[in-house]
């Protein structure tokens, strides 16, 4: 560590997430945050102002406003800035996006190497993302780039990537309209941040907030395949009927209905799987479903539902939990209608919507179910989903 006083933190990511909610925890928990992220205008900001506004959105919240302060911001794109970061860094944390820790993977080999010259020892790389194993995943991309033995070497030692569960929802906001600057946030008041206890490295953290637990895939699943699996239904659905909004979507019967029946299905799942009782469950549901409903949280359908072929992945929030479900011989219903309006979800201004909308035109339904869903053709799920698919273009055909 720098010094008991100064304790120094690297966050990948000036986004929602970093700003609304890690890079506070760990500036209110005494670090000073180091910012990484390529918008420059973001990083200039950081550091110009050197702290930012999180306005709570939520009914009543404790303390409406925080002032989050101690910040301050570094081009990722700037090796020797970053080198340097990372050589300083007591955490390096990352809110980047699954698809981009492939991409920041070099710069931290980079840096690893940097502080085993230096004489560094403990550090601990968590990254904060939707994803079930992202640090294994980040330390998986880092050992592509190391390739000294002595590095290697040094890197099991020493450098932890504990696995996490991270939850807060943070849509983008109006900033001029909750009278702040381009670094001003607006989150809700729940925040949960989960981190797996045995694969941490040398002396645990003390960061507000954050849990610990020797059970993480449980924590990681239940999250992904309840919040995110509902939300991820709610978007689709919601932007076939032409919503713009989770809270406005979930007005609608129809919606709410599919959304509540498939987190009840991968609940049952869930419950078979890591044992959680059914009833805290339901419990867990509803609070969610009143998260949702938030009426003083916007969230646009399109950032809910962005990258839809990452979030049809066969281990993320709409295959995994129907996996789940086949594995135990359990309903699916409600989850193939949400994976059916995925697969419809045809955005111009997401990359991956056009990807996937231009898959099915080239290679038909059947096969994108394969090659995207990985669910075998022929098969009762992959017929569901082309039923539920079906129907959803007669909807489709009403509401346009
Ligand atoms: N917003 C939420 O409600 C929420 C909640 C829980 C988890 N998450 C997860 O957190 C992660 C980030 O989500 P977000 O909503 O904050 O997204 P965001 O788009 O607001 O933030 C991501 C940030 O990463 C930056 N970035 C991109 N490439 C980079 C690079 N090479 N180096 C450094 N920075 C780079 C972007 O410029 C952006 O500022 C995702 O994995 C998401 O699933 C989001
Ligand atoms: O960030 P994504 O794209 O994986 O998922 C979109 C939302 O479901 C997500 O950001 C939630 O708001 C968040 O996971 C709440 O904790």
């Amino acid at each position: 560590m720098s010094s008991s006083m100064n304790k120094e933190a690297l966050h990948f990511g000036a986004g929602n997430i970093g700003r609304g909610f890690i890079g506070a925890l760990l500036a209110e928990s005494g670090y000073h945050v180091t910012f990484a992220d390529v918008v420059e205008k973001l990083i200039n900001a950081l550091n110009e102002y050197h702290s930012y506004t999180i306005t709570i959105l939520d009914v009543d919240p404790e303390e409406p406003r925080k002032e989050i302060r101690n910040v301050s911001g570094v081009m990722s794109n700037d090796p020797v800035a970053l080198n340097k970061a990372i050589v300083d860094a007591d955490i390096i944390t990352t809110a980047v996006g699954p698809n981009v820790l492939r991409i920041i993977a070099r710069s931290l080999a980079a840096g690893i190497t940097a502080r085993r010259k230096a004489g560094k020892e403990y550090l601990n790389i968590i990254a904060c993302e939707n994803m079930t194993g992202a640090s294994s995943h980040l330390q998986n991309e880092i050992l592509k780039h190391i390739t000294d033995e002595e590095d290697k070497a040094y890197m099991e030692e020493y450098i932890g990537f504990p696995n996490c569960a991270v939850d807060r929802i943070v849509p983008p906001v109006d900033q001029a309209a909750l009278g702040g600057n381009i670094l001003s946030v607006g989150v809700e008041a729940f925040f949960e941040w989960i981190v797996e206890e045995p694969a941490f490295k040398g002396p645990r953290p003390e960061i507000k907030g954050m849990k610990l637990t020797d059970n993480l895939v449980a924590y990681v699943q239940r999250k992904l395949f309840t919040l995110n699996c509902g939300h991820a239904i709610t978007a689709y659905l919601g932007y076939l009927k032409g919503y713009q909004t989770v809270d406005q979507s979930l007005k609608d019967r129809q919606i709410e209905e599919v959304v509540h029946g498939a987190m009840l299905e991968s609940g049952a799942a869930l419950c078979k799987k890591h044992g959680f009782d059914f009833e805290e469950h339901k419990k867990y549901i509803e609070k969610i479903m009143k998260r949702f409903r938030n009426p003083y949280i916007k969230d646009d359908v399109a950032r809910v539902g962005r990258e839809p072929l990452r979030k049809l992945g066969p281990a993320d929030r709409l295959v995994g939990p129907t996996k789940m479900c086949l594995e135990y011989k359990l309903p699916y219903r409600n989850l193939t209608k949400g994976i059916a309006a995925a697969l419809h979800y045809d955005n111009p201004e997401d990359k991956q919507s056009v990807e996937v909308q231009n898959k099915i035109k080239e290679k038909g339904l059947e096969s994108v179910c394969e090659e995207v869903l990985q669910f075998p053709r022929d098969s009762d799920v992959t017929k569901q989903v082309i039923e539920s698919y079906n129907e959803l273009k007669a909807l489709k055909k009403q509401t346009v």
